[in-house]
């Protein structure tokens, strides 16, 4: 495998590793965004059904206390029309306690029904009179009507009953002289007691709360009913103030003034009367159950993660392992196939000149050959032999003799232009060219070109007549052989007996194989 792509492939493989640790975090990420979503769509949807709860019990709370303040308010009508049949006279005043107390027990919300007088004493009243009530012109609803002309109704802060000692919510009207002047104040009184005895079948949880508020924002009674909290203005709270100023009915997250505690607060307000009704609910207690869920889906999906990501990190290890081990294998294949490529060569080539050797020659010439005869293209082959190379040897030793070897080859490599040439070494200090799509005059010149580069380089040589190492060179050509009779052998024979010439004229010279040469006979080293 060529390196580039080797290493192309390496990067690929371990991209797959990283697409895989990519993917596995993908998904870890993806299904805790999946679980964090889940979880703060469960928490909305929670908090909008707290809101839903709360705001119909408010609605619900507030339609109770329309019904009980319109049912005194007309109660507080139906005495003031009697005191007024008669101009409100104080003798027929003071005889209207039996039809105070009657009303009274009709109406189970009621503490109790008065009349006071300009000056506040006590005219008539639904219960037994004590002297603790025997006047209440200190009373703010007493105040406001003694300086306030209309004659609505008019709803106070709650207090504690001089009469009967509970907690009331005094409802009260205006009593005028036919002139308009101030005559007295009628008053029920309702129980704070009536209304927590409602809200307390209301289960909203134990830290939430409900409140009859008169506006502004004065507490009138509360369920967890806590006497602390009576009459407190819970509009001091900017945020509850804005909101209970907003319209009829609404929604909101509070701090409570009252407590500190978040909570989820619906209110509504009492038609036709300056109240309303509120319902909080405890932030905790509204989430409670969202809570304990998404602790334990939360635990489960940490579960859930930490197995996808030990066994995806376990994975990708292995998918590396194999990465590894398979990057090894391929570099080893490579190694392996360098190796056999080296040995191939080897195989082909000549261990001392590098030249291709005698069996590459062989199997070239064969095919070669061959592919010639069917084409009718051209041949040619060249063999060269060293001139007095024994004496070289004696002369200089084996070794040098080697080295001149070496020379001599690469003067033939130099001649090998065409992709075809083949430069071979024969055998001992026999060298071969062979010439593919080249005749019988083109060998000749490049034999020539040899045999001329060979003396060119100058090889000292005191046994050659011409001083330098010199090469002899016999050329046979396909056309020169007799058609039937074509063969490799014939070939080389030819191409040696052409060098055996060239031997017997003297060495140092190229000779071409000629129609019926005769066959080679030995020629004096001499
Ligand atoms: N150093 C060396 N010598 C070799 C090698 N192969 C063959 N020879 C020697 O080459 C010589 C060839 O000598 P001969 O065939 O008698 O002929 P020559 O001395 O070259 O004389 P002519 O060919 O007639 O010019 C022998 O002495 C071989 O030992 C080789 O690989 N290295």
């Amino acid at each position: 495998m060529r390196p580039i792509l080797a290493k192309a492939g390496r990067v690929a493989r371990h991209s797959v590793a990283r697409r895989a640790r990519l993917f596995v975090i993908l998904i870890c990420i993806a299904i805790a965004a999946g679980h964090t979503w889940q979880s703060l769509s469960a928490r909305l949807a929670q908090v909008e059904n707290t809101r839903i709860y709360s705001g119909n019990i408010a609605k619900a709370l507030a339609r109770h206390a329309y019904d009980v303040f319109q049912a005194t308010h007309g109660s507080l009508i139906n005495i003031s029309d009697r005191i007024y049949e008669t101009g409100v006279d104080p003798a027929h005043t003071r005889g209207m306690s039996p039809l105070l107390r009657q009303l009274s027990k009709e109406m189970p919300q009621l503490d109790g029904l008065y009349i006071y007088d300009a000056a506040g004493n006590r005219m008539a009243s639904s219960s037994t009179p004590r002297p603790a009530d025997a006047n209440n012109a200190d009373r703010a609803y007493f105040i406001y009507h003694r300086d306030h002309e209309d004659g609505e109704p008019h709803i106070s802060a709650s207090l504690v009953s001089r009469s009967t000692g509970s907690w009331i919510i005094p409802m009260s009207r205006r009593l005028n002289h036919p002139d308009g002047s101030f005559a007295g104040v009628l008053l029920a009184t309702l129980r704070v007691d009536h209304f927590n005895a409602l809200y307390q079948t209301v289960d909203i949880g134990k830290n939430s709360s409900i409140l009859l508020v008169l506006r502004p924002g004065t507490v009138l009674t509360r369920q967890p009913f806590e006497a602390g909290y009576i009459g407190r203005d819970i509009t001091a709270d900017a945020s509850i103030r804005q909101l209970l100023g907003g319209p009829a009915s609404g929604h909101a997250e509070i701090l409570s003034p009252l407590d500190d505690t978040y909570r989820y607060l619906s209110y509504q307000s009492v038609q036709a009367f300056p109240l309303v009704v509120t319902v909080t609910i405890a932030r905790d207690e509204a989430l409670a159950d969202w809570r304990q869920q998404t602790i334990v889906y939360g635990a489960a999906v940490s579960l859930l993660l930490l197995i996808i990501a030990m066994f995806g990190w376990r994975l990708i290890g292995q998918i590396e392992l194999r990465l590894a081990a398979e990057d090894r294998a391929l570099q080893a294949m490579g190694e392996l196939r360098q190796a056999n490529k080296q040995l191939e060569l080897l195989a082909h080539q000549d261990g001392l000149t590098t030249l291709a050797n005698r069996r590459h020659l062989d199997m070239v010439l064969d095919a070669e050959f061959r592919r010639a005869t069917r084409s009718g293209a051209a041949l040619s082959l060249v063999m060269i032999d060293v001139d007095f190379f024994k004496q070289y040897n004696d002369l200089y030793g084996h070794q040098a003799g080697d080295e001149c070897l070496r020379r001599i080859a690469l003067v033939l490599k130099e001649r090998q232009r065409r992709p075809g040439d083949l430069a071979a070494r024969y055998g001992g200090e026999e060298m071969v060219m062979l010439l593919p799509e080249t005749d019988a005059e083109g060998a000749m010149v490049v034999a020539e070109k040899i045999r001329a580069g060979i003396q060119a380089l100058d090889l000292g040589h005191r046994g050659n007549p011409v001083g330098v190492v010199t090469v002899s060179a016999g050329v046979c050509a396909l056309d020169l052989l007799e058609g039937a009779s074509r063969s490799v052998e014939e070939l080389l024979g030819r191409a040696d007996a052409a060098l055996y010439e060239a031997k017997r004229g003297g060495r140092n010279q190229v000779r071409m194989a000629q129609a019926g040469m005769p066959a080679p006979a030995p020629v004096s080293a001499d």
